[in-house]
């Protein structure tokens, strides 16, 4: 059999080794329009914030490893169009060499790009975003000059609050813009991204929330202010973090698309083609915590709906088991992780949730070092108490791991009382004998 993969980054990558690792015997043919693959986005704001010296280990893989696997790959190679009842690829090399592929099976990992924002000056030099490698290195090379003193990031959810203290850490003027009145108001609850926002403000970020850009204005073709509804901002460079868009453009008007146009995928990643799949950011995904099709975009999602169509384009009939959306952010230290829905977008969704709230220190009470306070909360649904969500912030770094457990909840559907009788491990070193996470499920009402 032939399998076409469009797109070879963290999704199109998952899906080649899985076939090439363990359905041999296949012709595998890999297409991407960049010029290298594997690179991890999330590592971009711990280099440019200078918290490693270089990028070079963000990336984990190159086209030789897929070579010597037997697979060809073609970079800079880009798809133009795909003739689905031929089952052909149409693409075109950087020389300009055209590129004819067919196909048995096809799968789509083209992953997304950053929303631009559409409003006058939106052209302007000086104005980034941030999704390539390449993006990366034109935001380190900017901050690097030193005309450029005062930033303006637009969007205070991961990708703006990560970028905003890696320029902190760069000696820069940071301002912080969001719509909603808090950071990651998509992650957390007030309570909790309050705590967010305080870190940010006494690390010397300035916070612009509930506020929104208007126009962008320039002097000799270059960004110099940023005009919002509430204020004009003289600025130096803006870097846009406003969220992903699915890059469906291949499908469009074939395959079904989702009203953000994700490609519609079901549980073995297939498209409304048979013979054509779609994983990572340009898919849509299961959302346990909904109990419906959503969009999440995360390069987690991205290895593991590739690893599911790797195996069902192989013959391995499997299910993909949906997802929580579990995600984390560490900023000068503050570490935040959440699952499924805060209670804020469980309402928005039109759920019928309670909470419960905890909060002590991370270790027993009688180690005095390095025991940080953990503050916890738990959503679960009214009526059938199955928990549906979870946030946890605090300074310590033992809290990242707990996040995992509430993930597997929701997506088996565990109700808060189990969970609280649940047999958690205890040592002084790592917990109390009450756990905050025993005690937060009690509490519930
Ligand atoms: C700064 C940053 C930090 C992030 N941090 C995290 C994190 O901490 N944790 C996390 O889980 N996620 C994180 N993410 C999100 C994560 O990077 C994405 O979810 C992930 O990249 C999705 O992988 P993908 O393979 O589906 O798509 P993409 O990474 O978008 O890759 C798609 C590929 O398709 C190629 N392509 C597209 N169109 C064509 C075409 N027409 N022809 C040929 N090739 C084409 C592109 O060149 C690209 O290589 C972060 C993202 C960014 C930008
Ligand atoms: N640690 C992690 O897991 C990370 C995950 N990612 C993922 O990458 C994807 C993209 O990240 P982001 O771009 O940060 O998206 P995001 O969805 O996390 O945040 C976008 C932010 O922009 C704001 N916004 C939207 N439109 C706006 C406007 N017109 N003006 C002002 N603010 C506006 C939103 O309120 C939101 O806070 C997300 O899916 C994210 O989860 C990115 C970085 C790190």
């Amino acid at each position: 059999m032939k399998i076409v993969i469009l797109g070879t980054n963290h999704a199109g990558i998952a899906v080649a080794n899985t076939l090439l690792d363990q359905y041999k015997g296949h012709e595998i043919v890999m297409i991407d329009r960049n010029d290298n693959m594997s690179y991890l986005g999330c590592g971009t704001a711990i280099w440019v914030g200078r918290q490693i010296e270089r990028p070079d280990e963000l990336f984990y893989s190159n086209p030789a490893a897929f070579e010597a696997k037997g697979a060809k790959i073609m970079t800079e190679t880009e798809v133009s169009d795909i003739d689905y009842t031929n089952k052909i690829v149409h693409a075109r090399t950087k020389s300009g060499e055209k590129v004819n592929e067919s196909y048995d099976k096809l799968v789509l990992a083209t992953g997304s790009r950053p929303i631009i924002p559409n409003i006058p000056g939106k052209d302007l030099d000086g104005i980034h975003f941030l999704k390539l490698f390449q993006e990366g290195q034109s935001v380190d090379q900017e901050l690097e000059k030193a005309e450029v003193q005062r930033v303006a990031v637009i969007g205070a959810g991961y990708i703006g609050t990560e970028i905003a203290e890696a320029a902190r850490r760069r000696g820069k003027e940071v301002l912080l813009f969001d719509a909603e009145e808090t950071s990651l108001a998509s992650y957390y609850d007030k309570e909790f991204a309050h705590l967010m926002d305080q870190n940010l403000a006494d690390h010397g970020i300035e916070l612009h929330f509930s506020e929104l850009a208007t126009a962008f204005n320039g002097k000799d073709g270059r960004i110099n202010e940023l005009v919002t509804d509430k204020g004009n901002y003289p600025i130096d460079m803006l870097i846009n973090c406003i969220g992903f868009r699915a890059n469906s453009a291949l499908a469009k008007g074939v395959l079904d698309l989702a009203s953000n146009g994700a490609i519609i995928v079901d549980e073995h990643q297939r498209t409304s083609d048979p013979d054509v799949y779609a994983v990572g950011d340009v898919a849509t995904i299961f959302s346990n915590a909904l109990q419906k099709t959503t969009y999440i975009a995360l390069a987690s999602n991205a290895i593991r709906t590739g690893i599911v169509a790797g195996h069902n384009i192989g013959g391995t009939e499997i299910a993909a088991p949906g997802v929580q959306g579990s995600n984390g952010i560490s900023i000068f230290g503050l570490h935040m992780t959440s699952t499924g829905l805060s209670l804020t977008a469980a309402k928005k969704f039109g759920l019928d949730v309670e909470y419960s709230d905890f909060e002590d220190s991370q270790k027993a009470w009688f180690l005095h070092e390095n025991n940080d306070k953990v503050k916890i909360r738990i959503v679960y649904e009214k009526i059938s108490r199955r928990i549906v969500g979870a946030q946890m912030v605090s300074h310590s770094e033992i809290i990242a791991g707990n996040i995992n457990m509430f993930s597997l909840a929701i997506q088996d559907q565990v109700t808060i009382d189990q969970l609280a009788l649940l047999d958690l491990f205890f040592l002084p070193h790592f917990n109390s004998p009450y756990n905050y996470m025993t005690m937060a499920a009690l509490k519930a009402k």
